[in-house]
């Protein structure tokens, strides 16, 4: 894609400004490989929109994100020549327009028109005019067939595809794709009483422990946020910190720590948590989030592979992975990895595990966890971990302790939650993040 040019977002035009940063989100994350919620908080500041323009262009950038390749086939399918080369903005208007027109409650006319618009701005792009008017046209006339004929794995990229096919076999690769295509709901961890904030917050309380909640409202509104009552936390994420099962008055060390969701859960158990993370802009986030839930934990910036202290009762490793266990979450995240990212992540993450080892006191616990579908980052890092450290023994997660969710654990007690476990009332209350994790005990 051509870079977006136009970075003035706000106009007259009703919806125009909100359009403007959908394409150039796009755009941005796409060649930058920047996070789309990093790029919106960037962009949204600078851009002086009113919060609902901002909140549309978040919505449509994250649409078109989650099936980007569907939108792409079929701007494709409807472009005889090709997409025209040297079309400055082309691509990203086009991609954010289908996806108003495929995925959004949008008026047809104003994702058009308001496509063309932008178009026009931009003088390579102002010669495509006509043509994208009759592709997207022709995508609001066929979208009842567009939207029957929608197969999951098209909206993940080749290697993903591949990867998860060869891992879970082809009827879990497209469980996996199918769950990704919903929004995802919103799950809190609460300090206390989950029966009584569900039913305060209009939610289920999850086998788990977590409170899934039905409603989309904005979190901040919420009674309990204020008061620091509770956190948001995907279910599967919930369950990591939880296994390590401390004790009030333990020493627990929490790497790659920020911004903070296990740290939190950790503290609130009574534990004496050290949070360790590398980057100072999360964790003033951590700070800001315990603040908030009134929870206390040493902070300190450093990198876990460096980092030195008296070895800790337990400790938490959250090592730092492709993510591509929060794709539903985070769909930009399909599009922003790349299968070489996997390798330097695998060796970061081995550096980071043989440091967590050493910080585990003999005979202590020690969680290792990612939050990727990726075996490299999961069950293969644990057995290069035991072959190189013959000290450490797992201690296998029992069915109970992740409330009954069997599939959840590997043959050797490891948990490997997928996108399209937990069922729950609708396709979009169920399922949870994708999360590895493995307990062992040193010696
Ligand atoms: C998966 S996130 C952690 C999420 C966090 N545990 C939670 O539950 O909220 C990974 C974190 O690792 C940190 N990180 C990456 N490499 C690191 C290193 N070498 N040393 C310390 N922190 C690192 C990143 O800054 C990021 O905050």
């Amino acid at each position: 894609m051509t870079r977006v040019q136009s970075q003035s977002f706000s106009d007259d035009a009703p919806g125009l400004a909100a359009r403007r940063l959908a394409a150039t989100l796009i755009d941005e994350v796409l060649r930058s490989g920047t996070a789309l919620d990093e790029t919106f908080e960037r962009m949204a500041q600078g851009a002086g929109l009113e919060p609902a323009d901002a909140g549309l262009a978040r919505a449509i950038a994250t649409a078109a994100f989650r099936r980007l390749g569907t939108i792409r086939d079929v701007i494709d399918a409807r472009l005889e020549r090709g997409s025209p080369r040297k079309s400055g903005p082309f691509e990203p208007i086009m991609v954010a327009a289908a996806a108003q027109l495929l995925f959004l409650d949008v008026p047809d006319h104003a994702a058009v028109d308001l496509a063309i618009r932008q178009l026009h701005e931009d003088a390579r792009s102002a010669r495509y005019t006509s043509l994208a008017n009759a592709v997207l046209r022709r995508l609001a006339r066929e979208r009842e067939a567009i939207l029957t004929r929608l197969e999951p794995l098209t909206d993940a990229p080749d290697w993903l595809r591949e990867s998860w096919t060869t891992t879970y076999g082809p009827d879990v690769a497209i469980a996996i794709a199918a769950a990704h295509a919903e929004e995802p709901p919103l799950d809190l961890t609460v300090k206390s009483d989950p029966a009584g904030w569900a039913e305060k917050l209009d939610g289920i309380v999850l086998p788990t422990g977590s409170v899934r909640l039905r409603g989309r409202e904005a979190v901040i509104g919420l009674p309990g946020f204020a008061e620091g009552e509770w956190w948001v936390q995907d279910a599967a994420a919930a369950l990591p910190a939880r296994l390590l099962n401390v004790r009030p008055g333990e020493r627990v060390a929490d790497l790659c720590a920020a911004p903070g969701g296990k740290t939190a859960q950790l503290a609130q158990a009574g534990a004496v948590v050290t949070a360790v993370d590398r980057s100072g802009p999360r964790l003033r986030r951590l700070k800001a989030n315990l603040e908030r839930l009134g929870l206390k934990s040493e902070v300190v910036t450093a990198d876990v592979a460096a980092y030195e202290a008296e070895s800790f009762d337990a400790v938490l490793l959250d090592a730092p992975c492709s993510a591509t266990g929060t794709i539903r979450r985070h769909p930009d995240v399909a599009w922003t990895k790349r299968p070489e990212d996997i390798a330097k992540l695998t060796a970061l993450q081995a550096r980071l595990l043989d440091q967590a080892a050493r910080l585990t006191k003999p005979g202590g616990r020690l969680i290792y966890c990612t939050c990727s579908l990726e075996r490299a980052e999961g069950e293969a890092q644990i057995e290069a971990f035991l072959s190189r450290n013959t000290g450490f023994v797992r201690d296998p997660i029992k069915p109970e302790e992740i409330g009954g969710q069997t599939e959840a654990l590997t043959p050797q007690g490891s948990l490997r939650t997928l996108p399209h476990q937990l069922a729950g009332e609708t396709p979009r209350l169920s399922g949870w993040a994708g999360f590895y994790a493995c307990r062992l005990i040193g010696s």
